[in-house]
């Protein structure tokens, strides 16, 4: 199946030339919904995203019910999906107990979070930001002691719905200490969205001067003021090569006042693809799971690219289906 091409010129000198798409739907896509979505769907939405070529997958959270009702069938959906070989499926952990349920189910890669904020280390951890930290560095030495690798994420990293603005030394401190405890990947939060790109820049920037190397940073960023892409290109013109996306631009955290869908990944593909930047991703597969989940859920996605595709009669074949131009033909 193919999607429209989005409209390629060379690659611009300087920009990576392959990108990690780390894709999050599953775990933050879902997580907010309020509309309990069935495991069945939920896994479903995990093999489509291997079979659109995802290789980098965040597939829950083990976090209590009680927390975040949406995910409390994580060990069933791990059970449920074959994960294709090379292929990584992570679950989020909050804390020792969550790492212990991830492991008992068969996970091999955990993420944790932090915030370099205190409000929202209050809200989303129910902790001090300090706290969050000691609890994450925990987690990342008792998964290291089993070889299990660890993301961590430093959320609020751009601005806070009752903080306001973030000063970058409380994010860089955040991601050092990760970091030093192990973390493989520190991935940067624009937890609501706000972020525009000299902020970017500076983070990223002030990030890489406090030891993380450039193959360790990602972002993940929200698309609540259209900020994203922008965003993307700003820190892909500093070398990052890892950008976390949520297929139909699906997402938001439930303990963050404000936040809204993260970047679609369909919109991300598009642009990547538009620079010469190699994903691995097939677009018009993406599209078609995004919609899938919307008919599954009768809902509509956000995804700017999705909408777009369907809306042009381009890319809303289901794998299997006829092409477009075939279904013209035999119409
Ligand atoms: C930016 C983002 O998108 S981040 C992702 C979205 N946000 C989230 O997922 C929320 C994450 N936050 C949390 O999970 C919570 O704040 C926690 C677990 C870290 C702390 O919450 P607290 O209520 O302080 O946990 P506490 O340690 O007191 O435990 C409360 C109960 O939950 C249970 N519990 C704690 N951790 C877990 C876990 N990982 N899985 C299942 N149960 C758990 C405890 O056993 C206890 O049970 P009990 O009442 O029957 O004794
Ligand atoms: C854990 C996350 O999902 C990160 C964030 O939004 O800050």
């Amino acid at each position: 199946m193919s999607a429209l091409p989005s409209p390629r010129v060379e690659p611009e000198a300087g920009l990576p030339t392959r990108v990690t798409v780390y894709e999050v739907g599953p775990r933050d896509g879902l997580q907010a919904e309020t509309d309990i979505i069935p495991s069945s769907v939920k896994a479903e939405l995990c093999r489509r995203l291997y079979a659109a070529g995802s290789r980098d997958l965040e597939i829950t959270s083990f976090v209590p019910p009680t927390w975040v009702p949406q995910l409390a069938d994580a060990a069933q959906v791990v059970a449920d999906v074959e994960v294709p070989s090379g292929a990584r499926a992570v679950a989020l952990v909050p804390n020792l107990r969550g790492l212990e349920r991830a492991i008992e189910a068969g996970v091999r890669e955990v993420a944790v979070v932090v915030s370099a904020t205190e409000s929202f280390a209050k809200a989303n951890l129910n902790t001090t930001r300090a706290g969050a930290i000691d609890r994450a560095v925990e987690v990342i030495a008792a998964a290291g002691a089993q070889g299990i690798p660890v993301r961590g994420y430093v959320s609020m990293a751009f601005g806070d719905p009752w903080e306001g603005q973030v000063d970058t030394a409380s994010v860089t401190s955040a991601a050092a200490e990760l970091h030093a405890a192990g973390a493989r990947t520190i991935a940067l939060g624009d937890t609501i969205g706000v972020s525009t790109p000299g902020l970017t820049t500076r983070v990223v920037n002030e990030t890489l001067a406090a030891g993380i190397p450039l193959d360790g940073i990602a972002l993940h960023l929200h698309d609540t003021y259209g900020q994203s892409l922008a965003n993307v290109l700003a820190a892909l013109r500093l070398g990052v090569a890892e950008f976390d996306a949520s297929v139909g631009g699906l997402g938001r955290c439930p303990y963050a006042k404000g936040a809204t869908g993260n970047l679609a990944t369909e919109d991300l593909v598009w642009m990547l693809h538009g620079l010469g930047i190699e994903t691995g991703l097939d677009l018009g597969a993406l599209a078609a799971t995004t919609e899938w989940l919307s008919r599954v859920r009768g809902t509509r996605a956000p995804s700017n690219v999705a909408r777009a595709l369907a809306a042009a009669g381009l890319d809303t074949a289901e794998p299997g289906r006829p092409e477009p131009a075939q279904k013209a033909a035999t119409a």
